[in-house]
């Protein structure tokens, strides 16, 4: 096995084709080989370049030395002879120069042998649970992106698999739905919307004493490779929304896969191949150039999460986020993450109030997802998890008035002082004459059957 993030751009099956390790060789206009890059690949001294670096800094240059990689935007590729000959690439569905260069710079920041890169988040979810046969058990927990809800609801009702949703941030629920036809453990962490940790370590080995075949993978989302690296906890697959944080400006959807197991990812490779859900050269090329900017949009995003989540919890509210030293898993969190990230929940008590505050917000953006440099506002349960159905969601104990918060890289006094307003407007809050904000919410669901209507009529836009 070659060193992690050097692994080479997905071999072509067909051996007509060959491999494709001549991939961005440095060769000038009549085609000779020229000395390697001047840039060195390889950290100088043996010290390894830290992730800031690493995440700027990208190997292979195209024969002119271009600073950001071309967009090969060409949908197949001359070929030497009609037996193929050489070429490293024949069909953009198979291979593409601008995304071998992406997968590469992401195996190595997701520290993988080898990554793949999608048409979305829901793409690489689509593309792992392929590999799922009927009759195969899967284990997941009950607080899940809604549309890994409803894909995994797809899959038991039309594909013959067994889906088991249990707490997996009590590591025992999870061992008691083990068994030798546990063929995934689909682990979301931290989870969407209510931001519980689960423990990737011990649940992974669990799953591979009870099912040793068993592929355990990791939703890294809320994180991204910056703050948290499952596949050294034991995870087997890696895989990530890239429509978030990774490319942080909501101006593309892409999916992530990453994998330190060979076999394993070939057969992502042929799924992606056959099924043509790859990502398309412009793509690629916009969500490496997010890539760069991932730990200076990072930190600005997590102080100002902090900020936000500090205010909310000192004005009373119940709230969700991992870097406050209130949540309950805040010492587990801690071993596995770097950082809190910049998603945080918190309730008011009532879902009118909540409707309130998100509409009263004005740099808050009301909108799904999170990741991006703007500041979002939403209230999840009308939202991102409207194809749960009401009774699942209340039997999880996703609250209808939960708003989620995704903290963007604005100022963070002025979003501060936008969600006060927001909250003084809808009236969760009083302004003492000492100028301190009191929280005048109650806490208790007051208008439940609210709640329940939407989420009946969205679930049922998204029944199949
Ligand atoms: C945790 C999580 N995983 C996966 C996805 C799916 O990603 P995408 O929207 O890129 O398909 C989302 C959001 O959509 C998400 O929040
Ligand atoms: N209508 C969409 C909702 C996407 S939610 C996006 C994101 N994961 C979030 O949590 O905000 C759907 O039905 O998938």
């Amino acid at each position: 096995m070659s060193e992690p993030g050097s692994s080479s751009a997905p071999p072509l099956k067909d051996p007509k084709l060959g491999a494709m390790s001549k991939a961005f060789a440095r060769v000038d206009l009549d085609g000779h080989d020229l000395p390697p890059s001047p840039t060195p690949s390889s950290p100088r001294g043996g010290r390894q370049y830290s992730i800031a670096t690493q995440l700027v800094f990208s190997e292979g240059n195209d024969q002119f030395n271009a600073s950001s990689v071309p967009i090969y935007q060409s949908a197949t590729f001359k070929q030497s002879s009609a037996t193929g000959g050489a070429s490293d690439y024949d069909y953009t569905r198979s291979g593409n120069p601008t995304r071998t260069h992406l997968e590469k710079h992401l195996a190595k920041i997701m520290r993988a042998q080898r990554a793949l890169v999608v048409s979305s988040g829901m793409g690489a979810l689509d593309v792992l649970t392929r590999q799922l046969r009927p009759g195969d058990e899967v284990v997941t927990g009950d607080d899940l992106y809604g549309g890994t809800n409803r894909l995994l609801k797809y899959l038991s009702t039309h594909g013959g698999i067994i889906v088991h949703h249990v707490d997996t941030t009590t590591p025992e629920k999870v061992q008691e739905v083990l068994n030798g036809k546990t063929a995934m453990v689909l682990l979301e962490t931290p989870t969407n919307p209510l931001i519980k940790i689960v423990d990737i370590p011990t649940i992974a080995k669990m799953a591979h004493a009870a099912s040793p075949s068993c592929i355990v993978s990791v939703d890294n989302t809320m994180l991204s490779p910056l703050l948290q690296n499952p596949l050294e906890m034991g995870a087997d697959v890696v895989y990530e929304s890239g429509t978030k944080y990774l490319s942080g400006h909501h101006d593309l959807m892409a999916g992530v896969l990453a994998v330190n197991d060979e076999a394993l990812g070939d057969k992502l490779y042929f799924t992606i191949n056959a099924s043509g859900c790859g990502l398309a050269p412009f793509d690629c090329w916009l969500l490496m150039r997010g890539i760069k900017t991932l730990k200076v949009r990072m930190d600005a995003q997590q102080n100002n999460a902090m900020l936000i989540a500090q205010f909310l919890e000192s004005a009373g509210f119940k709230v969700r986020y991992p870097g406050l030293k209130s949540h309950p898993q805040y010492d587990l969190f801690q071993s596995m993450a770097r950082g809190p990230g910049a998603v945080l929940s918190f309730e008011t008590g009532d879902i009118q109030l909540s409707e309130r505050i998100v509409e009263s917000a004005k740099l808050w953006a009301i909108s799904v997802s999170f990741g991006c440099v703007n500041s979002l506002i939403s209230m999840p349960c009308r939202m991102s998890h409207a194809s749960i159905d009401a009774k699942t969601r209340k039997e999880r104990g996703v609250p209808e008035d939960l708003i989620r918060l995704c903290v963007g890289i604005e100022d963070g006094e002025d979003l501060l002082d936008d969600l006060r307003s927001a909250l003084v407007q809808a009236g969760a809050m009083n302004v003492t004459l000492d100028g301190i904000y009191a929280k005048s919410a109650t806490v208790g669901n007051e208008h439940p059957e609210e709640g329940e209507r939407l989420a009946a009529d969205a679930a049922a836009i998204n029944e199949p």
